[in-house]
């Protein structure tokens, strides 16, 4: 697609022009659509197609539509795409990352780009086209993240394709491979993973969209202990507050 390509259908998502709103969060688990729909007036859930989940509603006088693609950045960039196409230029992705030290399991992460580790985001661009979140999306995200008590931290993310692979080894050698693979994303300094970001980021930027990605934090990148089920709770809710006013704060 080009910037001038449109569509008044999306073919995946099932949803047309007049159901969307003018920004969009993209989510990964379809269960956080119903619950970010708490924090929106007047949600309309749409129908549902192939699993893409989406309902849009109001945030402080704005449009939002979040929809839920599941894992991976080429369906998160199928999604990202079909979205444009409708005519919404806004993008914030939030969800879960894997926690590089000093960020650490519970504290947010903020991207303020990616390290181009995937393979769909090279059907955008060549990689020596950085990964880089909107500015001012950022900005916004910052100042909301400043006014709230939850720790955070911005800076590079890693997107990586295999995700038993790359990121979280189960045992025996692929486990130690994946141990030294973090080792090294330390060393650059990176502060989180995830499979989706520098795709949404590099894709969003071509098109002539704004995007980013602010995460919670959710597994130790050293020990893999993961996030317990109450404290992720508590941390998602605080995770819509922010998106949704950070969107809210942003010039149309
Ligand atoms: O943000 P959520 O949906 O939690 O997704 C994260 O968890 C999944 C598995 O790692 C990937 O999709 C990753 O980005
Ligand atoms: O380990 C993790 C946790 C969340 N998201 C990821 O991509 N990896």
């Amino acid at each position: 697609m080009t910037k001038e390509e449109t569509s008044d259908r999306a073919w995946y998502i099932g949803v047309g022009r007049e159901d969307v709103g003018d920004a969009a969060i993209l989510i990964g688990d379809p269960a956080r659509i119903a619950r970010i729909a708490d924090h929106l007036e007047d949600p309309v859930f749409l129908p549902e197609n192939r699993g893409l989940r989406t309902v849009t509603g109001v945030r402080a006088g704005r449009r939002v539509t979040a929809t839920a693609f599941g894992m991976g950045a080429p369906i998160a960039t199928i999604v990202l795409h079909e979205l444009y196409a409708l005519g919404i230029r806004t993008f914030l992705r939030i969800g879960t990352a894997m926690a590089i030290p000093p960020a650490a399991v519970g504290e947010f992460v903020l991207a303020d780009g990616a390290l181009r580790a995937d393979g769909t985001s090279d059907t955008y661009a060549p990689l020596g086209y950085p990964a880089i979140a909107d500015f001012a999306l950022n900005t916004a995200l910052r100042k909301r993240l400043g006014e709230g008590s939850r720790r955070w931290h911005a800076g590079i993310f890693g997107t990586y394709d295999g995700f038993y692979t790359e990121m979280f080894g189960l045992s025996g050698a692929r486990r130690e491979m994946i141990g030294s693979l973090k080792k090294d994303i330390e060393r650059m300094g990176l502060i989180g993973t995830d499979m989706e970001t520098s795709a949404l980021l590099v894709a969003a930027r071509v098109l002539g969209a704004r995007a980013s990605t602010l995460c919670v934090a959710t597994v130790d990148a050293h020990t893999q202990e993961k996030i317990g089920e109450s404290a992720m709770a508590e941390a998602e809710v605080e995770l819509f507050e922010v998106a949704l006013d950070a969107l809210a704060a942003l010039p149309a």
